[in-house]
């Protein structure tokens, strides 16, 4: 068994493997230095697991018992410390995992793309790997993560490139930051009215409907350079995203949105373990 450990710049995603298969992918918040350094001496994947597995705040207890449970068995054969393979795109996060005897650090030029430039984030390569894998090449990859990042690859696995901007959350988070009278707002779980009448509803609107007419036609473009293409949505906000492109718009007649997009639009969770998982395959 492994464990995988993908930093994000918001968080730790984590993944539990047996072999090659994955069993189960959760996220938690990062981990203060003098956890990891005890999670470093722990005897069983079961300390392990205390630590990182997500717990009920009311009891206390996780609340995946299932998973756990089964976790727990196949982990008292285990010895210590398990092994973690890590991919990070947050070096001072990294550093703190260094110590850990049983981690091994994935990097860029292990990952079977062709074509990457060398400051390309992992979680980019990874993903675009895992999705590749999946549904095949050509592939564009939609991460809507801290940032947003669309990365592209073609029929022979070599990058074609892509975009970086601010995220859903930082795109709010900078606003309320940097201007003297704009609220923290919250992502709203239905499409806001295009054309709002108070503060909070305006940023919503003004954040939500360009990034989706931004990733519409990033989605178009691909399509008229790549007519087989396929695309696929991962990272923190892809189903509060595709909900919103699936819902009709409130404009003041509720035309819909862009069915025939989200229709071919495949949103998936787990595409940088994917790609994990592949990257150490390729090399055994
Ligand atoms: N519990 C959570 N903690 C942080 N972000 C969350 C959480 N649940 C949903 N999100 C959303 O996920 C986004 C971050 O995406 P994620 O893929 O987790 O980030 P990263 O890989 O950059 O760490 C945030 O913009 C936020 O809206
Ligand atoms: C663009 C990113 C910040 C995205 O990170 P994330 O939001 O997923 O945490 C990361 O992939 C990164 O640091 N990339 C390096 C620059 C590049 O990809 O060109
Ligand atoms: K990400």
């Amino acid at each position: 068994m492994w464990l995988a450990l993908m930093i994000g710049n918001s968080r730790l995603h984590w993944a539990y493997f047996t072999g090659d298969t994955l069993i189960y992918a959760w996220d938690t918040d990062y981990l203060p230095a003098d956890v990891i350094q005890r999670l470093s001496q722990s005897q069983t994947l079961k300390d392990l697991l205390l630590e990182i597995f997500p717990n009920d705040e009311a009891t206390g207890k996780a609340r995946h018992g299932n998973i756990e449970d089964s976790l727990k068995t196949l982990c008292s054969s285990v010895s210590s410390p398990p092994p973690i393979i890590l991919a990070s795109v947050v070096p001072s996060q990294t550093a703190l995992w260094q110590s850990y005897p049983n981690v091994r650090i994935l990097t860029l030029d292990q990952v079977p793309i062709k074509g990457i430039y060398p400051t390309l984030g992992i979680d980019r390569a990874l993903a675009l790997l895992g999705a590749g894998q999946n549904w095949g090449f050509p592939i564009l990859v939609i991460d809507a993560g801290t940032a947003l990042t669309f990365t592209g690859a073609d029929a022979n696995q070599h990058l074609v490139g892509g975009a970086i901007l601010p995220g859903l959350g930082l795109q709010l988070a900078t606003l309320a930051g940097k201007t003297g009278q704009l609220p923290t707002v919250e992502l709203p779980q239905q499409l806001p009215y295009r054309y709002a009448l108070n503060t909070k509803e305006a940023i919503q609107s003004g954040v939500i409907y360009t990034l989706v007419a931004g990733i519409k036609d990033f989605i178009e473009a691909w399509w008229r350079d790549f007519p087989q293409g396929n695309v696929v949505m991962t990272g923190g906000d892809r189903t509060l995203l595709v909900n919103y492109m699936r819902s009709p718009m409130k404009a003041p007649k509720g035309a819909s949105q862009f069915p025939e997009i989200v229709d071919s639009l495949n949103v998936e969770a787990n595409l940088i373990f994917w790609g994990m998982q592949k990257t150490l395959k390729n090399y055994e």
